[in-house]
């Protein structure tokens, strides 16, 4: 049976706006109180997915959510109509307004962890939506994208969806971004890396001084637990906290997986060595395993976390050739660029680069990989997939449409306290859910 990666990218939703509301994420800090244009991101990231099913890959679209909040804001003492609710929000809180304003859910490699069939007990895809406790804003996002999986990928027979981890920071999970599964080909048995910045209950062990470590390694236990992985199957790695210290916030920042590449920066771990000898018995011999570390002489932390060159895409297309799927950013920089060039003449599977305009992400700490969630599977699971949800020619001029007909072309932050804003939101999600057959996944559709 033919097996294969789709990958399913964020949607960028109609209040996609710079608010400042990651700490340890440097460009979102950098770019707070930028106007943002909601409309050209949204677009932006269409046209990498559209690019993406031009190059032969299976593409499907993950919706955004309904935001600004209200039911946050309500738990949170804010009473009267929505309108009313936003309108004090704007003047008694305005911190918190923006939080619940926040599109954060386009990075859709946040929202969940997934296990293919072919590495679970049970031979299903195993979903766990990630709880993002560390940031309030994200920390909204976890219900409604378990019910959106649920709407994409609704057949029990090979899908299982869990409930998130416990809302703690003791389970503190980031989902996909820190995850990256290594095969010899997709439907085989892999070994599933699990990244995490800190140990929860054992404060004896390392963890970064100045920035937060959003993963727990007991988060990663978890998951693997959840998802039936067997001891092989799974290796959980430590990030250096030093880079994290440096606005590595996530893992998908300074590595990335794909089949039997790891490609990665020296710095990236702890205890490098021992965990790359792990990976290699686990993997076994059935492919060449290829380890490409970035040293520091080669390209600076600093550098990488400007460019995104570990924030790309590896990609294998139909002839086995990999690409690299990396945002302009790369390309605008000479040392990340020449970098770039001569690692696609160097004997490894990665042959090409491909460079995608996705700024409007990237200024809020967002690439081309936080925008994608990875899912590996057969041609069987593929056809149980919500074909809705898929891309194609007439899907993107489709969305294309409906991003110009309800989206603005830009977002301050005084935009946020205004309630039209919530309307106009409500009729585009409205629509999007029959465009996507997704069912009321909102909760303003289940009130
Ligand atoms: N994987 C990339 C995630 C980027 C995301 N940025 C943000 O939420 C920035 C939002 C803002 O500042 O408006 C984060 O840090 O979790």
């Amino acid at each position: 049976m033919k097996f294969f990666e789709a990958n399913f990218d964020g949607l960028v939703g109609p209040t996609h706006n710079y608010a400042g509301l990651s700490i340890g994420n440097v460009a979102s800090l950098n770019n707070a109180k930028n106007t943002s244009s909601p409309k050209q991101a949204a677009k932006q990231g269409l046209q990498k997915m559209k690019s993406l099913s031009e190059l032969g890959l299976i593409q499907g679209v993950l919706a955004p959510q309904e935001r600004p909040d209200v039911y946050t804001l309500r738990r949170l003492g804010f009473t009267g109509t929505d309108s009313d609710v936003i309108s004090k929000a704007a003047k008694q809180a305005p911190a918190v307004l923006k939080a619940v304003c926040s599109a954060s859910s386009m990075w859709t490699a946040n929202a969940a962890t997934i296990s293919p069939s072919a590495d679970t007990a049970d031979g299903k895809i195993h979903f766990t939506p990630a709880n993002l406790t560390n940031k309030f804003h994200r920390s909204l996002e976890p219900l409604t994208t378990g019910r959106i999986l649920k709407a994409m990928f609704s057949d029990e027979k090979y899908f299982a969806h869990h409930q998130h981890l416990p809302d703690n920071d003791h389970f503190g999970d980031e989902g996909a971004a820190n995850h990256t599964r290594l095969c010899s080909d997709y439907g085989q048995a892999g070994v599933e890396l699990f990244v995490y910045g800190r140990y929860a209950f054992d404060a004896s062990k390392p963890a970064p001084k100045r920035f937060p470590a959003r993963h727990t390694l007991e988060a990663c236990e978890a998951v693997a637990r959840l998802h039936g992985l067997s001891e092989h199957g799974a290796v959980m790695m430590q990030q250096n906290p030093d880079v994290i210290d440096q606005g590595v916030f996530h893992n998908d920042v300074i590595a990335v997986g794909n089949q039997n590449v790891l490609f990665f920066h020296e710095q990236a771990f702890v205890d490098t060595q021992a965990k790359l000898d792990e990976i290699r018995r686990k993997f076994g011999t059935a492919a060449d395993l290829h380890f490409i570390e970035v040293k520091s002489s080669e390209v600076s932390v600093a550098e990488a976390v400007k460019t995104y060159l570990f924030n790309t895409q590896l990609v294998t297309l139909a002839n086995g050739d990999m690409a690299i799927i990396a945002p302009t950013e790369c390309r605008d920089s000479d040392t990340v660029s020449a970098y770039l060039e001569q690692l696609t003449g160097r004997g490894t599977p990665i042959r090409q680069v491909h460079y995608f305009d996705v700024k409007q992400s990237m200024q809020n700490g967002g690439g081309p990989a936080c925008l994608r969630l990875r899912v590996a599977m057969s041609e069987a699971e593929h056809q149980a997939v919500n074909p809705a949800v898929l891309m194609n020619d007439s899907l993107f001029v489709r969305l294309n449409q409906w991003v110009d007909k309800h989206y603005r072309d830009q977002i301050c932050e005084d935009d946020l306290a205004d309630p039209q804003l919530l309307i106009e939101s409500r009729q585009a999600l409205d629509e999007l859910t029959q465009i996507l057959k997704l069912g009321s996944v909102y909760q303003f559709q289940r009130n």
